[in-house]
């Protein structure tokens, strides 16, 4: 898609609410969110709020209940086209080099050309794995994977990235690297991201907004104001500090709130 990156609500949620059975809870419980071209977005939320539930209604994977998911002005009724997705676990195949786990997306669609090779061998360049091409999955470590993952996602240069806790499962000196990975390849491209994070430093960081879910709902919202491109002193910086204080209040407000409207035992 060739449009404005600048066009706000480029992801737009609108009342969406998603039940798993139809006589189940809503588990997306009438979530509004807009996200423009080009800003990252993370979602934070307890375990089991409903952050995959979400992400997988704006991947298309899921479709709501009620209301409706558009990408760029069209209601998406299937996966979408022009999202990448980084999941949980690295998901590489065994069999296949880093070089050609990055190309996956490619072979399945068409012929891998001379040009997607030089991609791929440019996206591994960029995150620090120019010398890994031809390694397995098993010859890399998590951080390493991790990385591949990420370039398996962008090889289509997508214009939405979905991210869900991928790297919730690496050591927190490797995952600030793929932070700052991942912060690069999307100013790189102007890659619009929504990525789900129950750490609330990570989604600071990251984030254009971050958007606090609790039982299902989108609870509290907060632009973060920090200058791009960040870089890791930033997470000692008194703002950076507030702004994790004031989701961390968030989430232990909504914990409260949500646990005021279980039904009792
Ligand atoms: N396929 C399914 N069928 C029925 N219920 C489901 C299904 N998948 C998830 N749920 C329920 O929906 C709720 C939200 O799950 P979801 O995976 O969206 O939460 P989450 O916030 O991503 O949790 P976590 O941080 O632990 O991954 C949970 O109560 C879960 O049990």
């Amino acid at each position: 898609m060739s449009t404005d990156r600048s066009t706000p609500g480029f992801v737009a949620i609108e009342q969406v609410r998603y039940r798993y059975g139809a006589n189940d809870p809503a588990i997306v419980d009438g979530v509004d969110w807009a996200i423009p071209r080009g800003e990252i977005h993370c979602l934070l939320g307890r375990s089991g709020c409903g952050k995959t539930t979400l992400l997988k209604l704006a991947a298309g994977l899921l479709g709501p209940s009620e209301g409706a998911i558009r990408i760029s002005g069209e209601a998406l009724h299937g996966p979408s086209l022009h999202a990448g997705f980084v999941f949980q676990a690295p998901t590489l195949l065994d069999w296949l080099s880093a070089l050609d786990n990055v190309l996956l997306p490619v072979s399945l669609r068409r012929r891998v050309t001379a040009a997607d090779r030089d991609a791929a061998r440019d996206l591994l360049a960029r995150i620090g794995l120019a010398d890994f091409a031809t390694r397995r999955p098993a010859e890399l470590s998590g951080g390493q994977q991790s990385r591949v993952a990420l370039a398996r996602a962008l090889i289509g240069n997508p214009d939405l990235l979905l991210l869900d806790e991928p790297f919730a499962a690496l050591d927190a000196l490797t995952r600030e690297e793929l932070q700052d990975d991942l912060l690069r390849l999307c100013a790189l491209n102007g890659t619009t991201a929504l990525f789900v994070t129950h750490d609330i430093g990570e989604a600071v960081y990251l984030a254009d907004k971050v958007a606090v879910m609790a039982a299902g709902r989108l609870a509290h919202r907060r632009r973060i104001e920090l200058p791009r491109p960040r870089h890791r002193d930033i997470r000692y910086a008194p703002s950076f500090i507030a702004a994790c204080r004031d989701l961390r209040d968030a989430m232990d407000g909504e914990a409260g709130t949500a646990a005021s409207q279980r039904p009792a035992a």
